[in-house]
């Protein structure tokens, strides 16, 4: 089975696993478990922010920022193919009261311009701007980068209005790999920063987010009030650390294995819908006589999993757990297939 659905579904190496099961625990509510201490205090470290805490999930940090930052009756501006706009369920509204403003972005990157124009003045009638929402990498885009001007030009029109800027940084190690610009200097554009170590790094669990004390002092109650305080938590914390600490420098590998695909698919004779920055392909098969559906199909025929990103767009996202040998595979079905359609 060769799983290019998500990078989510990369399985903790041993080291990992070996690292859980030894780890130094203590009860996290009252901040004594060293293991996720010592993770906190690195991820805040790497990021070059006061302080960080260890969430569960991209989901539960970005949720808790938007708690953290925004009161009820807000508005958040972000990307209208955004994940915390797309695919978290309505949380913003549901959890903290706050309503979406969504503007589209050009490779997932907001034009500053435009959000300048979306922020509310003070006005009865209108919501006041509560926090503005950047994506990097973007997803929905094909894992494209957010170039680190424009993140520059947009903190300073947040920092302009007085306007919290968080950071869905999912995979911003991605960004990193791709660019060469650290996570510290993306970091320094944002107030507050959400990081997965569950996806291309490999961790079994978690994220971090980031910010000043006071930030993630709120943020900590906001997660205790969401049900999140953890206990003996360095059982999942220490697999997090290696994946923070020594899986970073290979996300180059799942680079150089999207480009192999990409390329492979090309000459496959399908089209592929992005410019393939980081981890994810967008394959377009709008003018195949198959859809999404009957595509997702046909792979797993073949023992190969991916996922509809839309009607006649197929996601691959290499990550950890997929070689190039099974990139090369791949290509081979997809040339298979093209002869079947
Ligand atoms: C940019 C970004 N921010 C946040 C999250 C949420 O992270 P988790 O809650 O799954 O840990 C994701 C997960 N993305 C998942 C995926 O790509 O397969 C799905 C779509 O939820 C994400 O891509």
């Amino acid at each position: 089975m060769i799983d290019l659905r998500s990078d989510t579904v990369t399985k903790p190496t041993q080291a990992m696993r070996d690292a859980g099961y030894h780890a130094e625990v203590g009860d996290d509510v009252y901040v004594e478990d060293p293991t996720v201490n010592m993770l906190e205090k690195k991820a805040a470290e790497i990021l070059g922010k006061e302080d960080a805490l260890f969430v569960t999930s991209g989901v539960q940090g970005n949720q808790i920022a938007v708690l953290t930052h925004c009161d009820k009756g807000n508005e958040i501006i972000l990307e209208e193919d955004s994940h915390v706009f797309y695919y978290e369920g309505a949380a913003i509204s549901a959890f903290a009261g706050v309503q979406p403003r969504t503007i589209r972005g050009e490779h997932g990157a907001m034009d500053p311009t435009e959000v300048e124009a979306a922020i509310r003045p003070e006005d009865v009638h209108l919501p006041e701007t509560g926090m503005i929402c950047v994506e990097n990498t973007h997803n929905r885009s094909g894992g494209a980068v957010v170039p680190l001007e424009t993140m520059k030009q947009t903190y300073e029109v947040a920092k302009k209005h007085g306007i919290p800027l968080h950071l869905d940084g999912a995979r911003l190690f991605n960004a990193v790999a791709a660019t060469g610009i650290s996570a510290k200097e993306y970091a320094a554009q944002t107030d507050t920063v959400q990081i997965c170590l569950s996806k291309g790094l490999g961790a079994p669990v978690g994220s971090i987010i980031a910010g000043t004390v006071s930030f993630i002092q709120q943020a900590r109650k906001w997660r205790k009030r969401l049900g999140g305080g953890l206990r003996q938590v360095g059982v999942i914390a220490a697999p997090a650390y290696i994946a923070l600490s020594e899986m970073t420098e290979r996300l180059n590998e799942d680079h150089a294995n999207a480009k192999l695909l990409a390329k492979g698919i090309q000459e496959a004779g399908f089209k592929v819908a992005n410019p393939v920055d980081t981890n994810i392909i967008l394959m377009d098969i709008e003018d195949e006589n198959v859809d999404a559906v009957g595509m997702i199909e046909r792979l797993e025929s073949f023992e190969i999993k991916a996922v509809a990103f839309g009607p006649n767009l197929i996601r691959f996202v290499t990550h950890y757990d997929v070689s190039t040998n099974d990139i090369e595979k791949t290509i081979m079905v997809l040339k298979e297939i093209k002869t079947m359609i």
